[in-house]
């Protein structure tokens, strides 16, 4: 089975640090190599893309809204030079205008025809310093967090240690069960966003300018960074798909993606399965047996095991049980 190239939408109003994250992502890749659709690459970290060899990745849609300046078929012009052949990008990152609506740019990549694509979430990029005038000035800053499969409350720096937890509650208010990850210049850790390939060692810039030299050092904020983002393995034999499907639709606090195997019992119930944020796709496969990996920030990893421990099944499942997973089938 080919895997599908996740396509990760990054939005977030004027200013808010989408390119600041982007090039981070970039730099700090971990031998991802990531491919990039932006309006305007002027401010993207070229430097960052030739090393990691994917200058030809580079797919600009010239100026203006993203959602507005193309429809879907054009998206996927761009999706099928990022996927076509000699252009070997393991994700995608599109980094939507500081207009674009995020609502529109979740069905423009769900609504690609390409079956090497799979919807790799949205990302709301908040400035923690002018969230609450944003909120107010922009109520429909309230719908893209509910959409959101993960914020990034950025420009951390910007605002007091303490009001960061005031902050998180404001958009839990919103979005009460987004994972939330709190951050200045846009440091996210890459292996958060995607599945990071065994390749061999990270691939890291061969120049630092100055300005890196003088940056905060960048090996601090790594070790920060792992203990705010946890994966959890589980393995078992077969599950009970109702109690599988109720927990990936209502996700636990926290968690923002999972991927692995699954298996209902027999040949014609057993899955691959990806998810992000709530949407879910499961794919036929043979494998038999369940392993997941389970990835988010500010999950209670415990209470995820033993809620998974409990949904184990010795007996397959029926065929009236399975319905709910065949939703979601592709
Ligand atoms: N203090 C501080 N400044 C930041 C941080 N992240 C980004 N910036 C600065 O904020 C400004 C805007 O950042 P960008 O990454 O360009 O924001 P953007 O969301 O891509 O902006 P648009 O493309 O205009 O929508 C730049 O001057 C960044 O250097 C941060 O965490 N702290």
């Amino acid at each position: 089975m080919v895997e599908r190239i996740p396509v990760l939408v990054v939005a977030g109003f004027l200013g808010s640090g989408k390119t600041t994250l982007l090039n981070h992502l970039l730099r700090y890749n971990n031998g991802l190599r990531i491919g990039v659709v932006v309006n305007d690459f002027g401010s993207v970290n070229i430097d960052s893309m030739l090393v990691a060899g994917q200058v030809d990745g580079v797919v600009s849609l010239g100026n203006g809204c993203l959602c507005c300046a193309v429809d879907v078929s054009d998206l996927d012009e761009m999706f099928a030079v990022l996927t076509g052949p000699g252009s070997p990008v393991d994700a995608i990152v599109v980094e939507a205008s500081g207009l674009a609506e995020p609502r529109n740019m979740i069905r423009l990549v769900l609504g690609s025809e390409n079956d090497r694509l799979r919807y790799g979430g949205l990302v709301v990029v908040v400035d923690a310093a002018e969230f609450e005038h944003t909120s107010a000035d922009h109520p429909e800053l309230a719908t893209h967090l509910a959409l959101a499969d993960l914020v990034v409350l950025n420009k951390a720096d910007r605002v007091a240690p303490e009001d960061i937890e005031a902050l998180s509650n404001s958009v839990r208010t919103t979005a009460p069960e987004v994972p939330i990850v709190a951050t200045s210049r846009g440091v996210v850790d890459v292996g958060l966003l995607f599945d990071l390939p065994d390749r061999g060692p990270a691939t890291v810039p061969v120049q630092m300018t100055l300005d890196d030299l003088l940056r905060e050092d960048d090996h601090d904020h790594d070790t920060h960074l792992h203990d705010r983002f946890s994966a959890l393995t589980f393995r078992a034999e077969t599950l009970d798909p109702r109690a599988f499907v109720a927990f990936l639709e209502n996700p636990p606090v926290g968690l923002y993606r999972s991927k692995g195997f699954v298996d209902f019992g027999g040949a014609g119930r057993r899955f691959l399965v990806h998810t992000v944020g709530r949407h879910i796709a499961f794919e036929p496969v043979r494998r038999p047996g369940t392993e997941l990996v389970l990835i988010g920030s500010g999950t209670d990893t415990g209470a995820i095991e033993s809620e998974l421990t409990a949904m184990q099944r010795a007996e397959p499942a029926t065929d009236a049980q399975m319905l709910v997973v065949h939703r979601y089938v592709r």
